[in-house]
């Protein structure tokens, strides 16, 4: 289970310091998907940098609890993948050493056992045929299914997604969230996305928190019926929409 607890951050300019995130406190069960919306600005980025320990909290932080063991949140510890809005992979490597690089780094390198995993993954994910081809030879929605098989080969402790989607076309990204979401099936990673579209939240989040722009707090939408399911448009599903925008504005 990942824990944030009172944490607190910003950025320091010549002048003053900006804090970004506020006292912020949440959970995420294990293998369970928060789905965190929020306005443009309000600290989405800004909290999946922090937790991928690229910048750290100043007061407060995140922990990894399991079998009763709290540790502070660390990739050194944890095993935290990350699939940011581009892709992510590196131009030079090609799509199998980019999936590979992450358990390489870590000594993990599985050889056979690792290979045949990505296999199965980029089967699952329909870019078997792109293994050997570099990341600049790809479009957008194949490099995002090669980040998202370059993440979950990893098995990581903890998945942090931001906005991974919105670069791609309507048609593109639904093709990829169906396929992310049958991997995370299969997986039970504990994901944190985060998005400024409420469709997207509504459609990958088991749990569903709003972050206001002002205090860096979130609420939430505890139960999601909506998970997993693509809708149209429904008296119901229309007026839950209209709760979360209203929450947003
Ligand atoms: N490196 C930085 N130095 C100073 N301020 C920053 C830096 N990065 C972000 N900010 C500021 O922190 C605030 C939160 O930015 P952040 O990128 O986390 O928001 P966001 O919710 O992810 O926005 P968006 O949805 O537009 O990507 C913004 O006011 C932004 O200008």
């Amino acid at each position: 289970m990942l824990v944030l607890e009172d944490a607190s951050l910003g950025y320091q300019s010549k002048k003053n310091k900006k804090i970004v995130i506020h006292n912020l406190t949440l959970q995420i069960e294990d293998g369970e998907c928060l789905a965190i919306l929020g306005p443009s600005g309000c600290g989405k980025s800004t909290l999946v940098n922090a937790l991928a320990g690229m910048l750290p909290f100043d007061s407060g932080g995140a922990f990894y609890e399991k079998d009763g063991l709290k540790e502070v949140l660390s990739p050194k510890l944890h095993r935290i993948g990350v699939i940011p809005q581009g892709s992510g992979l590196l131009p030079w490597k090609t799509v199998r050493e980019n999936c590979l690089l992450p358990l390489k780094i870590r000594k993990e390198d599985r050889d056979r056992e690792g290979i045949k995993e990505l296999e199965e993954i980029s089967k699952a994910l329909h870019i078997e045929e792109l293994l050997d081809r570099y990341p600049g030879s790809l479009s957008g929605g194949q490099a995002q299914r090669a980040a998202i098989a370059r993440a979950f080969l990893r098995k990581p402790d903890l998945l942090l997604m931001d906005e991974p989607f919105s670069s791609l076309d309507a048609i593109t990204a639904e093709e990829a969230k169906k396929l992310y979401l049958s991997l995370w099936e299969k997986y039970r990673v504990t994901v944190l996305l985060v998005t400024h579209n409420i469709e997207e939240a509504l459609y990958l989040g088991n749990r569903i928190g709003v972050m206001s722009r002002e205090r860096g707090s979130i609420q939430y939408l505890e139960s999601n019926p909506y998970f997993g399911s693509v809708v149209k448009s429904n008296d119901e599903y229309d007026k839950t929409k209209d709760i979360l925008m209203k929450h947003l504005l």
